[in-house]
């Protein structure tokens, strides 16, 4: 995940090389001028750059490029230029700027970490997050939405972007820490939203390494909330490597499953666990791409239903017929899973309208043949899931809800990086598996005894902060089913 800000200046990369002009190895169509020319243009705004990428769309077509303090930025809106970086040719790119930034907070995790590291980690981190090991979290995930749906009142008005966290944040305490949401977990939650607070503050500063130990008002709140958080996690690593060493069976845990796997390597020197501070930037990294992203992709989901009776209708009748109505109801269970498959297509069809993580990007270590074009190195190369999500290219009547849109053929008709909300390739998110489980098992447990009435008088509005959220709480009324 990525957010590519419009006020952080990449830091210049001398080994940009001027590209040739015109014929094979020209750049991509854009803007002539450098970025701040057009600074009162209204599709430039600070922190807005979703208005920046529609336009070059508009203006440009799928490929386009502009510059910022010399450094050659490409959007790219075409689902074969996105496979050949993030698949094809991903060895000649690294994350881009923002994302290195954040090592600060999360240190060499799987979001942050390059090759060979990554690999390394990815490899250890695997076994964790394999297939059938997340089907043990699915009667976890339905224990939390009863806790949930048991709280709600008939006619009550809630905030369900609200109540999405905090049921996405029960969920988290109990697979990755097999806890209820306790002190400590509220801390790394109160924590860690602090410092997303101060997320455009730090991506903001090039080599932020550099000045976190000045006495900078913004970094000492940066890194007296980065201890607090790294404390509580340390003593949440320190419980569980002790309750192992006492010979405690297994707990089950996402934090468990780090701390027992090893690097399977042919060299036995190397089969090595990881370090507690590794551990901690894995799990500080899980929390961070785990809690928040499912959280909003349901509460859009929420919205979208109540937008759509028809199809919410749909989803219910799907509901009943798996699990029963009246006092034959039933809880889902890990065998009706592979069954809800119109509630899978409802939460893929929400992604496609409301992707979590709503762009990417990566930087070039080498030059880069795209098609007609040769970009150089020390480029940014943007793509968006909101931007391609929207795209009557791609998705005829884009802003029609069609969870049929998601159906095994007509998936396989549309090119596979049309829609990417768990990214792709070596880098795609190792909790993809588990991000469906979440929200079928959230949606089906929930929507088997309620229904939302928006309150709202108009639309929600976005906001592309690190992950797409509603910029206003989205007020629901609940209506027993
Ligand atoms: C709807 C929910 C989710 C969405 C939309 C989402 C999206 C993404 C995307 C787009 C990436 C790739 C970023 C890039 O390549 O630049 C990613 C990576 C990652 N995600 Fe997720 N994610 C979700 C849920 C989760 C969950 C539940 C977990 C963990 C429990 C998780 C853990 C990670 C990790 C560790 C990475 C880094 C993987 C690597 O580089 O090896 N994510 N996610």
């Amino acid at each position: 995940m990525t957010t590519p800000t419009l006020e952080a200046p990449p830091e210049p990369i001398p080994s940009v090389t001027s590209p040739r002009k015109g014929g094979k190895g020209r750049m991509p169509p854009g803007l002539k001028h450098s970025l701040p020319f057009y600074s009162f243009k209204p599709w430039v705004k600070l922190g807005s750059p979703i208005l920046l990428f529609e336009h070059l769309l508009k203006t440009y077509g799928n490929i386009a490029h502009y510059r910022f303090l010399g450094t050659p930025i490409v959007f790219i809106n075409d689902p074969e230029y996105i496979r050949e970086i993030l698949v094809t040719q991903a060895n000649s790119f690294v994350k881009e700027r923002t994302v290195r930034r954040m090592k600060v907070l999360l240190g060499e995790g799987l979001i942050t970490s390059d090759d060979p590291i990554h690999m390394r980690q990815r490899k250890i981190a695997a076994p964790a997050f394999h297939r059938q090991r997340i089907a043990a979290y699915g009667d976890q995930i339905v224990a939390s939405a009863v806790h949930q749906r048991e709280a709600w009142r008939p006619n009550q008005h809630i905030d369900i972007s609200a109540a999405s966290m905090q049921l996405s944040l029960e969920i988290v305490a109990r697979t990755l820490f097999n806890t209820e949401v306790t002190a400590d977990i509220r801390s790394i939650n109160d924590e860690v939203n602090t410092i997303m607070d101060l997320y455009n503050f730090i991506v903001a500063f090039p080599k932020i390494e550099s000045f976190i130990h000045l006495p900078i008002p913004g970094i000492m709140k940066f890194r007296r909330s980065k201890a607090r958080l790294d404390a509580v996690v340390d003593r949440l690593i320190h419980e569980h490597r002790e309750a192992a060493a006492r010979g405690e069976p297994d707990r089950g845990d996402l934090l468990s499953m780090l701390l027992a796997s090893k690097y399977e390597s042919d060299d036995p020197t190397k089969q090595t666990g990881m370090s507690d501070e590794q551990v901690r930037d894995e799990v500080l990294t899980i929390f961070l791409a785990g809690y928040e992203t499912v959280a909003n992709g349901l509460a859009w989901t929420w919205y979208l239903l109540s937008q759509n009776p028809a199809i919410e209708a749909k989803l219910h009748a799907e509901l009943d017929a798996v699990l029963g109505t009246g006092p034959t109801q039933r809880l889902p269970t890990l065998a009706d899973y592979p069954v809800l498959r119109y509630t899978e297509q409802v939460f893929a069809e929400s992604m496609r309208l409301y992707p979590p993580a709503w762009a990417m990007g990566r930087m070039s270590t080498k030059p880069i043949t795209l098609g007609p074009y040769t970009i150089p190195s020390g480029a940014h190369f943007f793509f968006s899931q909101y931007i391609m999500g929207r795209d009557p290219q791609y998705f005829p009547d884009p802003l029609r809800f069609d969870p049929d849109r998601f159906t095994p053929e007509n998936k396989a008709a549309r090119h596979k990086f049309t829609y990417f909300p768990f990214g792709g390739g070596s880098r795609q998110c190792i909790g993809e598996s588990f991000a469906w489980m979440e929200g079928v098992f959230s949606i089906a447990t929930l929507a088997q005894r309620w229904r939302m009435n928006y309150l709202g008088t108009t639309p929600p509005e976005v906001q592309a902060k690190i992950t797409l959220r509603p910029r206003d709480p989205l007020m629901m009324q609940l209506i027993p089913r």
